[in-house]
């Protein structure tokens, strides 16, 4: 099969606009990603996994730069406040100017550490994504949201700050475990039950291409989901609105990752779970239908994704974390519910005694 075109996707936000580049040999491409590279100063953000295995590509095309890199611990745990502290410091050593630019060679830990990173830096310089995970391609990569997790939560602390690129190669995939694989799938099914219901019927169609990782497959997943995601994003870029659909499954979906200590599950399979639970809640609060939350399930499932709560976990330990989520407000959960596929709306003070009975009956599956 022929390799997929190289894409271009804009992310339409005027002067702070930015091309997401989507193919194959992109991280050796420098002629294109240079461009992004105002200054003479470039510090690589990545981790111990992802550095002894592409690292050397982004170094080839940074001839004439003073550069430098920062190798985060692999996991979401490192995620953290201390980590950014770090990563300020080494931009000090590296004597960084506001025209430094911070690249983030990794998946969405690398990508959210390194961007906040870049937002704090001298009250915030550039940075460029060169997403390595199919989670990051598809979702972190693009839009601006820059964050660490503290002990009470995910994300508790960030800012919007948009890359000036996005660079994803597809070769880079290519050493992806299968796991990583599937939970980034998950927030491709995200888009698709959000807002787009013919993508999710094509995504129907195209479940065993995409669980076997097909090129023209995945290439037109990746782009579908982005472009998707670059549209919400130019209408409301900080989440006045529209935006916060795309947390779609995030609030049970924090809650699970943070009470799983970040080892039970990866982010994305948090992301089906809680689409499955927001669903289930849906229904009954009277939204949405039986049919199409069993679409749902059948369409994770069959994508290799989880969709029970971990046995274990306490429906009001989970509840408890629910209540830090940013979207609430006045002190009562906001979630983002759906009328089925392709039509997800947000919901204000929904009722916790509903939230728990969903939680409670979440751990049979
Ligand atoms: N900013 C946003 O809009 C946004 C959107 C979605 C998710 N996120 C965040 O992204 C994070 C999840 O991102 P993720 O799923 O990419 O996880 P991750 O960054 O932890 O990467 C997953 C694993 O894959 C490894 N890896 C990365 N690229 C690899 C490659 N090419 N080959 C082999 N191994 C590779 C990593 O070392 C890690 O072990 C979470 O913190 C989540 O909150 C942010
Ligand atoms: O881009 C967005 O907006 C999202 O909500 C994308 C999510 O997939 C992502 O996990 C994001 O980090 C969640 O953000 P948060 O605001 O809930 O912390
Ligand atoms: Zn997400």
């Amino acid at each position: 099969m022929n390799a997929p075109q190289m894409q271009t996707i804009d992310v339409a936000l005027g002067r702070r606009g930015y091309p997401v580049w989507i193919g194959r040999g992109l991280l050796a491409d420098a002629a294109r990603w240079r461009a992004a590279l105002r200054g003479r100063h470039a510090l690589v953000v990545s981790n111990t996994t992802v550095a002894p295995l592409y690292l050397e590509r982004v170094a080839a095309g940074l001839d004439g730069l003073r550069w430098s890199s920062f190798l985060l611990e692999d996991g979401e745990a490192h995620k953290s406040f201390a980590n950014v502290g770090r990563a300020l410091e080494a931009l000090a050593a590296l004597g960084a100017t506001r025209d430094a630019c911070v690249i983030a060679l990794g998946g969405g830990v690398v990508g959210d550490l390194a961007g906040f990173s870049a937002a704090c830096w001298m009250r915030g310089i550039d940075f460029v994504q060169m997403p390595t995970t199919l989670l990051a391609m598809v979702d972190s990569s693009v839009g601006g949201k820059t964050g660490v997790n503290l002990p009470a939560g995910k994300n508790l602390v960030g800012a919007f700050h948009q890359p000036r690129a996005v660079v994803a190669d597809l070769d880079t995939l290519a050493t992806l475990p299968e796991r990583e694989y599937r939970a980034g799938l998950a927030e491709v099914v995200k888009g698709a039950a959000i807002g787009d219901e013919p993508f999710f019927a094509w995504l129907e169609a195209h479940a065993g291409a995409l669980a076997a990782r097909e090129d023209a497959a995945l290439a037109e997943a990746i782009a579908r989901k982005v472009r998707y995601k670059a549209g919400v994003v130019a209408r409301d870029e900080t989440e006045q609105g529209e935006r916060a659909l795309l947390n779609l499954g995030h609030t049970f979906g924090h809650a699970l990752e943070t009470a799983g200590h970040y080892t039970a599950l990866l982010h994305g399979e948090g992301v089906a779970v809680g689409m499955l639970l927001a669903a289930r809640l849906s229904e009954r609060l009277g939204l949405a239908v039986g049919a199409d939350t069993a679409r749902l399930q059948r369409l994770l499932e069959r994508l290799g994704l989880p969709t029970a709560v971990p046995a274990g976990m306490e429906p009001e330990q989970l509840l408890a974390l629910m209540r830090l989520d940013k979207k609430n407000t006045a002190g009562t959960l906001r979630l983002i519910l759906w009328r089925g596929i392709g039509r997800a709306e947000i919901v204000p003070g929904v009722d916790e005694g509903e939230v728990l009975a969903v939680l409670r009956a979440g751990a049979s599956g």
